[in-house]
C-alpha cells in the first residue's frame, strides 16, 4: 500500500460541522485540513434542503399574496393566477449558487482543503479518495443522510418518484402532486406546491400529519392547509403504485377505516417524503471498525466519538436531530474534544428547538403537552390565540396559538409551542429563559417592543395559571 498523505485534520462528508471544523482548525489552530466531498457544495442545507425549499416557500408566499391581490381587484371574481416555475427555480438555484460561492471563498481564505471525489476508509484512519490515500490524526465522518424510499412497496421505486432533490430541480408546475408522507419535507412542499397552483394531496398513514406535535396544534395546522387547498388522507397506507412520475402515477391505497378513502388515487408527480436514511454504507465503516446503531446511525458518545480512537461522527449520520442547527451544535462540542476545551455534558441534555416554515410558521421548543401526558411530568398549560398577539392583528394573520408548559410545583419552562406569522423568531428569548433555568415571571418582566410579535410572550407567560387544574 502507497504512504498515505498526512493530515491532522480529514472530513468525510462536508455537511454541516465538517467545514465549520475544517474552517476553524486549518485558520485558527493552524492545523492541515481536508474535506472530502462527493456532491455538490457543500452538504445538504445550503444546496438540496433547508436554504432552496426556504427560497421557494418565499416565493410561493409571493404567489399566495399576488393571487389575493388579483382576487380582489375590483370586478375580480377570482384569479387564475400561477407561478412562473421557471423563474421560481432560477430564484431558488440563484441562492443555492451564491451560497457555493461563498463557501467556496472561505475554503481559499482558510486554506481548508476541499477534495471533491467519493470517499471511503481503507482502515481505522485512512480514506482512499480519487486514487489518493489520505490519513490524519483525527477523521470525522459527516456523510448526511438521504431520502429513504420503501422498495417493499410494490412499484413504488420503478414508478421514478421525486426526492426533495429532483422536486427542486423541476421547472414546470405538477398538474396534480402526491406526497407520500406528512412530515416536515411533505408539509413544506404540500404548501409551497399548492400556493403555485399545483392539486396537492398528502398520504400520511399516521391518524395525523406531524405525529410528535400535539394533536391541538395539527389540528389548526391541518385546518388552515386545507382550506388552501390540499388535501389530507391520514391513517392510509399505500399498497401499489403504477406509471410514472412526470407523466401519471396511480397509487392503491389502503385505510383501516372503509369508506374513508378513496381505494386509488391518480396525479402527475409522486414526491416521496416518507423518513430519511443515514448514509452510512458504502463508506468502508466495517473495514475501518467502527460500529453502526440499530438504526444504522454511527454510534457515538456524547462527545460524538466512535468505537475507534481518533474518530468522531456528527450530523444525520451520527444520529443527531435531523436538524442543520443541531449539526452546528455539533461542531461546538467537536470543537471543543479537539481543542483540549470539551463541553462537559456533550450533546446530552440539549436543546432541540424546531420550525416548519409553513405560512403560518410552527415553532417548537422542550416538553409537549402529550409527551408531559405520557412521561407522567405535571405541568401547568397556557394558550393564548394569535388575535392576543397584537403585530398578528395587523399582519391580518390571527390564526393560530401559542401555548407553553411550565412547571406545576415551580416556575420554570418545560415547553413552548408557537403557531403563527414569524413564530420561529419566538423561539431564543423562551429557549434563553429554559436553558438559564429561570423563572418564567423574567420574561412576563421584560419591556417589549410594542408591536412585535414578541410582546406577545409578556401577556401569554402573565396568564400561566396558579394550579394545573
Ligand atoms: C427538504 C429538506 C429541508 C430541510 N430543511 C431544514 C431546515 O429548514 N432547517 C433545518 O435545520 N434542517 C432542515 N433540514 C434538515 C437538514 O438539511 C439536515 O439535518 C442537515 O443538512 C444535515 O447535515 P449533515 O451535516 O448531517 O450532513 P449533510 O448536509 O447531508 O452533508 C453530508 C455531505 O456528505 C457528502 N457525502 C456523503 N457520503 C460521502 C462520501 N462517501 N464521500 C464524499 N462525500 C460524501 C454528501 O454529498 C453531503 O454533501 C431539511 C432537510 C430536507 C431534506
Ligand atoms: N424546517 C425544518 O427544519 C425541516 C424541513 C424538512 C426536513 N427537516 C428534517 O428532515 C427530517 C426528515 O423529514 P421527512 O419529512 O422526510 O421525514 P419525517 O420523519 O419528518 O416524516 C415522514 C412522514 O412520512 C410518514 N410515512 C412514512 N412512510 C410512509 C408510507 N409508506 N405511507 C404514508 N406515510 C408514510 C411518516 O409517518 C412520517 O409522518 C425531519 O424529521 C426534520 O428533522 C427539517
Amino acid at each position: 500500500m502507497a504512504t498515505p498523505e498526512q493530515y491532522d485534520f480529514i472530513a468525510l462528508g462536508g455537511g454541516e460541522p465538517a467545514k465549520l471544523l475544517a474552517w476553524d482548525l486549518s485558520s485558527k489552530h493552524g492545523k492541515k485540513c481536508a474535506v472530502i466531498e462527493h456532491g455538490p457544495i457543500s452538504g445538504a442545507c445550503p444546496t438540496v434542503a433547508c436554504m432552496p425549499t426556504k427560497t421557494l416557500l418565499h416565493s410561493a408566499q409571493l404567489a399566495h399574496l399576488a393571487r389575493q391581490v388579483q382576487a380582489s381587484a375590483p370586478g375580480a371574481a377570482s384569479s387564475d393566477f400561477k407561478a412562473d416555475m421557471a423563474k421560481v427555480f432560477t430564484r431558488k438555484q440563484e441562492v443555492v449558487d451564491g451560497m457555493a460561492d461563498l463557501f467556496l471563498g472561505i475554503f481559499a481564505d482558510t486554506k481548508a482543503e476541499l477534495i471533491r471525489g467519493h470517499g471511503e476508509l481503507v482502515g481505522p484512519k485512512t480514506i482512499s479518495c480519487n486514487g489518493r490515500l489520505l490519513t490524519a490524526e483525527t477523521v470525522l465522518i459527516n456523510t448526511g443522510s438521504k431520502a429513504f424510499v420503501d422498495t417493499t412497496i410494490p412499484g413504488l421505486a420503478d414508478a421514478n418518484p421525486l426526492t426533495h432533490v429532483e422536486l427542486l430541480d423541476i421547472k414546470t408546475l405538477p398538474s396534480h402532486l402526491i406526497i407520500l408522507g406528512g412530515g416536515y419535507v411533505g408539509i413544506e412542499f404540500a404548501q409551497a406546491y399548492a400556493r403555485f397552483g399545483s392539486r396537492v394531496t398528502v398520504i400520511e398513514r399516521n391518524a395525523q400529519i406531524l405525529a410528535k406535535e400535539d394533536s391541538d396544534v395539527v389540528t389548526e395546522l391541518t385546518r388552515i392547509l386545507s382550506r388552501e387547498g390540499i388535501e389530507f388522507l391520514t391513517s392510509t397506507s399505500v399498497t401499489h403504485v403504477s406509471g410514472t412520475s412526470g407523466s401519471e402515477v396511480t397509487l392503491t391505497l389502503s385505510n383501516p377505516t372503509p369508506g374513508t378513502a378513496p381505494t386509488t388515487i391518480s396525479g402527475t408527480h409522486l414526491l416521496v417524503a416518507a423518513g430519511r436514511t443515514p448514509n452510512t454504507s458504502n463508506i468502508g465503516l466495517a473495514a475501518a471498525g467502527i460500529t453502526l446503531t440499530p438504526t444504522g446511525h454511527i454510534a457515538v458518545d456524547t462527545q460524538l466519538r466512535t468505537s475507534v480512537p481518533g474518530v468522531f461522527a456528527g450530523g444525520d449520520c451520527a444520529g443527531s436531530p435531523y436538524f442543520t442547527h443541531m449539526g452546528w451544535d455539533d461542531y461546538r462540542v467537536l470543537l471543543g474534544v479537539l481543542t483540549g476545551a470539551p463541553r462537559e455534558t456533550g450533546t446530552a441534555g440539549r436543546q432541540v428547538p424546531s420550525v416548519l416554515f409553513t405560512t403560518p410558521e410552527l415553532a417548537h421548543v422542550g416538553l409537549r403537552e402529550g409527551e408531559a401526558k405520557k412521561k407522567g411530568v405535571g405541568y401547568r398549560v397556557v394558550r393564548a390565540p394569535m388575535g392576543a398577539f397584537l403585530r398578528a392583528r395587523a399582519l391580518g394573520a390571527t390564526e393560530g396559538f401559542a401555548k407553553a408548559l411550565v412547571e406545576e410545583k415551580g416556575e420554570r419552562i418545560l415547553g413552548f409551542t408557537a403557531l403563527g406569522p414569524g413564530a420561529g423568531e419566538l423561539l431564543p428569548v423562551v429557549q434563553l429563559v429554559m436553558k438559564l433555568g429561570l423563572s418564567y415571571r423574567e420574561l412576563v418582566d421584560l419591556t417589549i417592543v410594542h408591536p412585535t410579535m414578541a410582546e406577545g410572550l409578556v401577556d401569554l407567560f402573565r396568564s400561566v395559571p396558579s394550579s394545573s387544574k
